[in-house]
C-alpha cells in the first residue's frame, strides 16, 4: 500500500517531511531541518543563506527561501534535486530511529500527499512528480544496499 505523508507531526511517517525536527551536520555546519538546508542552498554563500540556516522554524526557513526579493542562484533548477537528495540522505544517516521507519516501508511507494505542490509532491491532480517521495525511495534503497 502506498505510504502517504505530509505534516511533520503525523505518526509514524511525519518524519519523512522536510519540516520534521531532525537536524544534521552537512557542509561543515549544523542544519536544524532538511527544509533549512534545502531553502538555504537557493542562496548558497550569501547572507540570506545564513539567515535561513538560523531561522527558528522550518516554516520560517521556507518563507525566507521563497521570498523573491533576492535572486536565486542561477543554476538552481539544475541542482535542486541533488540538493534535496543530499539533505534527505544526511538526515537519515544522522538518525537511526527514523532510518528504521524508512526501512520499515519495504518496497512501498512513498508519496508527499499535498495538493499544493506538483513538483515535490503529488499535487492537485494527483499526477504530480512526487520528487520528494521518489528521493525517499532512492534513499531507502541506498540505506539497504
Ligand atoms: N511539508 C511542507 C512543505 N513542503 C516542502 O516545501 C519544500 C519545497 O519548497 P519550494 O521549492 O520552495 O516550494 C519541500 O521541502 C517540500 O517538501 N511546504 C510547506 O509550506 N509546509 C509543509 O509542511
Amino acid at each position: 500500500m502506498t505510504i502517504c505523508f505530509y505534516g511533520a507531526d503525523e505518526v509514524p511517517y511525519g518524519c519523512f517531511s522536510n519540516f520534521s525536527d531532525h537536524g544534521f551536520r552537512l557542509d561543515g555546519v549544523w542544519w536544524p531541518t532538511s527544509e533549512h538546508y534545502f531553502q538555504a542552498q537557493k542562496f548558497n554563500g550569501t547572507r540570506r543563506a545564513d539567515l535561513i540556516r538560523r531561522a527558528h522554524t522550518p516554516l520560517r526557513a521556507a518563507e525566507l527561501g521563497r521570498d523573491a526579493s533576492d535572486p536565486l542562484r542561477r543554476d538552481w533548477e539544475r541542482v535542486k534535486d541533488d540538493v534535496m537528495r543530499r539533505a534527505v540522505a544526511a538526515k537519515f544517516h544522522a538518525h537511526a530511529d527514523i532510518r528504521d521507519v524508512l526501512l520499515s516501508t519495504g518496497d512501498e511507494e512513498i508519496v508527499e500527499d499535498t495538493t499544493t505542490d506538483h513538483y515535490w509532491g503529488r499535487g492537485r491532480t494527483g499526477k504530480g512528480k512526487n520528487m520528494l517521495g521518489r528521493i525517499l525511495v532512492r534513499t531507502r534503497n541506498q540505506l539497504r544496499a
